[in-house]
């Protein structure tokens, strides 16, 4: 059986937990991993082909975007229209129909597949609520987060002036509202109420109670736990009062980097397009016969 080819792309936490998800996957192989640049590595990298330019890697079936999110739209873009199926974590929301409809246009006129948006949550979590949905389609879903480090919201805080390092953490308010705490730690000569600023109006905090709070050390609180429960209460046919519940503690990027790569699985059974998690069959996540697998899991 040939071996999916993989490239990384971008190696910081989801990176790092990607390549040991790829290194437990036997029908993958690892191309190479894509790096803004060149320097020292981490020993793990040694055996591996480490670039700046995904072309240097060879044939590549499936580059694995780990990336910010605010990056994924001009790598996939370039990767699709290169010949290369893209898998990546986007999580703003709001703006996944959109991602969907661009990378699905370009992926059609190049034969390409992009699988968007499969971390967890935008990802698996997605799937459970369209089960819960599908199991009493009348009612309503509450996704409550954490307490627990969101990577998107970190990143998103990390790329302000001013911010040597942070931390974002998502405290459960309770009916899918939460608070955010985020730690920060400035450059030299930052002013803490300007990063405040600019981290409280960004689109990612801009509709929930934020705190932002100097700390001289970011890696002293640091931990990338995490974790979701989800319940829906509603209706199934006429009869109310159905009560679902999902709940997962995690390592985030253990968590994110494991569904990615059941998705770069995936994209390689799918037709040309832009799919999101729900619109996948979920079997293709999984290594295996397809008949073994029908005859343990269902
Ligand atoms: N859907 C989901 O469930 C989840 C989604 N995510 C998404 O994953 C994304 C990545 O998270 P995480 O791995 O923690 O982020 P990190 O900051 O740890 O890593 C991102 C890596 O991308 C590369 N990179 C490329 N362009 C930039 C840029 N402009 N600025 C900074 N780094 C860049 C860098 O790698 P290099 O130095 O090698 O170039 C960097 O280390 C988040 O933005 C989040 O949205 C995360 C968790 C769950
Ligand atoms: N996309 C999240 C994962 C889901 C948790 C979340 O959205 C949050 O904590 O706000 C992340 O980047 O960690």
């Amino acid at each position: 059986m040939n071996k999916i080819k993989a490239a990384i792309v971008g190696y910081g936490n989801i990176g790092r937990f990607v390549l040991e998800s790829l290194q437990e996957a036997d029908d993958f192989e690892i191309a190479g991993i894509v790096r803004r640049s060149l320097g020292a590595q981490p020993a793990e990298l040694a055996p591996y082909k480490v670039v700046t330019d995904i072309a240097e890697l060879g044939k590549v079936d499936v580059a694995i975007l780990c990336t910010p999110t605010r990056e994924v739209q001009k790598h996939a873009s370039a990767m699709l229209a290169a010949g290369i199926c893209t898998v990546d974590s986007f999580d703003i929301h709001s703006l996944i129909p959109q991602l969907r409809r661009d990378l699905g246009k370009i992926a059609s006129q190049h034969g390409t597949v992009a699988v968007i948006s499969a971390g967890w949550d935008p990802g698996s979590d997605s799937v459970v609520r369209t089960l819960m949905q599908a199991a009493a389609p009348k009612g309503v879903t509450y996704t409550n987060f954490g307490p627990g480090m969101s990577m998107g919201h970190t990143v998103c805080v990390k790329s302000k002036p001013g911010v040597k390092d942070a931390l974002s953490m998502t405290i459960p308010l309770g009916t899918g509202i939460h608070r955010r705490m985020v730690y920060v730690e400035l450059e030299p000569g930052a002013k803490l109420d300007d990063v405040a600023k600019a981290v409280k109006t960004d689109p990612y905090f801009a509709s929930d109670e934020t705190h932002v709070i100097e700390v001289k050390s970011v890696d002293e609180v640091k931990d990338m736990g995490h974790g979701v429960n989800m319940t829906r209460k509603g209706v199934s046919g006429r009869t109310q009062n159905q009560r679902f519940e999902f709940s997962m503690s995690i390592n985030n990027p253990a968590l994110t980097a494991q569904i990615l790569v059941g998705a770069a699985r995936a994209a390689m059974r799918l037709q040309p397009g832009a799919y999101t998690m729900i619109e996948i069959p979920v079997i293709d996540l999984l290594p295996g016969d397809r008949e073994e697998l029908v005859a343990h899991l269902v």
